[in-house]
């Protein structure tokens, strides 16, 4: 039993509280590398949050330490007001993850595995437990396929499968893994709206993924890794709104547009056919425009595009975004 008493989460966690929250917590593993570098993260209620980082950059390590599957070299870490690894008992039961990829057995059909998951659940009522899968078939929308052979599913099938997995019970929290990783356009479109689905009904999400589009479609809320450590967090809207976004120049006359905007004082200007991109001077962009035309450019459109994360991310790191993995 330990430390923890039976008391449920929702008793110790007032409304609108911090999911998540984790002070200095830090991993080194025993080989010496430093993977978790004294984060502080704070996930709020029923945010979708985007946990984002470049390969390597200690993203699986903090969720293994967030779900008290590996113990914090130091610092802490709190799930559901609880502090984990220690409350793990009673935090878990809430907590729907899929982690790695789900591990299922291929020789079984969806509808056995999720039969076998649920039968693995102690506090599972076997007599609602056929109910209880369909449901959760029904909802990741695997009702037509339930009775095919897992090893048969597409990697967005199993994907799903996994979710339903999550799913069998109400979950207050879900820790999605790379959830689209390895996935086809259109599998990573299924596994986004279903995110933004269950989301929709309160529970908080929280994904890590390498890929910037993704948060930026599919997040409330993201922070963002490099090297183990916090670079940033916060409402996505937020992130990228400190952030100026790139001076877009459409034009048939694209090298002279080039010229002219280096000679105001832009930087990394960049040309694509008729697109010439830059990072705004410190100046008043009427000005810039007003050179452009004095200069004989036929300017076609003029103006300034909303920064992404992915700016952001630059802005902030001073390096370009490692999508590669
Ligand atoms: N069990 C381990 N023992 C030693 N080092 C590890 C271990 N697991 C991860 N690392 C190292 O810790 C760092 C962070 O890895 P982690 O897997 O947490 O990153 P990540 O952001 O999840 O990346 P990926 O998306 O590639 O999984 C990496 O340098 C990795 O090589």
């Amino acid at each position: 039993m330990g430390e923890e008493s039976a008391t449920e989460p929702e008793q110790s966690e007032p409304p609108g509280d911090s999911v998540i929250a984790t002070h200095g917590l830090t991993k080194r593993y025993r080989g010496g590398q430093l993977a978790v570098d004294g984060l502080d993260l704070t996930v709020p209620a029923a945010s979708v949050f985007g946990f984002l980082g470049p390969n390597g950059s200690g993203k699986t390590t903090t969720i293994r330490m967030l779900m008290g599957l590996i113990e914090p070299t130091s610092g802490t870490a709190r799930v559901l007001g609880r502090p984990m690894p220690r409350a793990s008992r009673t935090v878990l039961p809430h907590v729907g993850a899929l982690i790695e990829g789900p591990a299922l057995y291929g020789f079984l059909s969806g509808r056995d595995n999720l039969l076998r998951y649920d039968a693995a659940d102690p506090t599972a009522d076997p007599r609602t437990r056929r109910a209880r899968v369909a449901a959760a078939l029904d909802r990741v929308g695997l009702t037509a396929a339930a009775g095919k052979k897992a090893k048969a599913y597409s990697l967005g099938m199993k994907q799903r499968l996994g979710l339903a997995a999550a799913l069998l019970q109400p979950r207050r929290l879900l820790v999605l893994d790379e959830p689209t990783n390895g996935l086809d356009p259109q599998g990573m479109r299924e596994i986004r709206s279903l995110v933004r689905e269950l989301a929709s009904d309160g529970t908080t999400v929280f994904l890590s993924s390498h890929l910037l589009d993704e948060i930026e479609q599919v997040c409330t809320h993201a922070a963002v890794m490099a090297q183990g450590r916090l670079i940033t967090q916060g409402a996505v809207a937020d992130l990228a709104a400190g952030v100026r976004g790139r001076l877009v120049v459409t034009t048939p006359d694209p090298g002279d547009a080039a010229r002219v905007l280096k000679e105001q004082g832009a930087a990394d200007v960049v040309v694509t056919d008729d697109r010439v991109t830059a990072e705004p001077p410190d100046r008043d962009l009427a000005e810039v425009n007003a050179a452009l035309v004095t200069a004989g450019v036929r300017v076609r459109g003029f103006g300034v595009e909303r920064a992404s994360l992915e700016d952001a991310f630059v802005a902030l790191t001073g390096e370009g975004f490692d999508v590669a993995g």
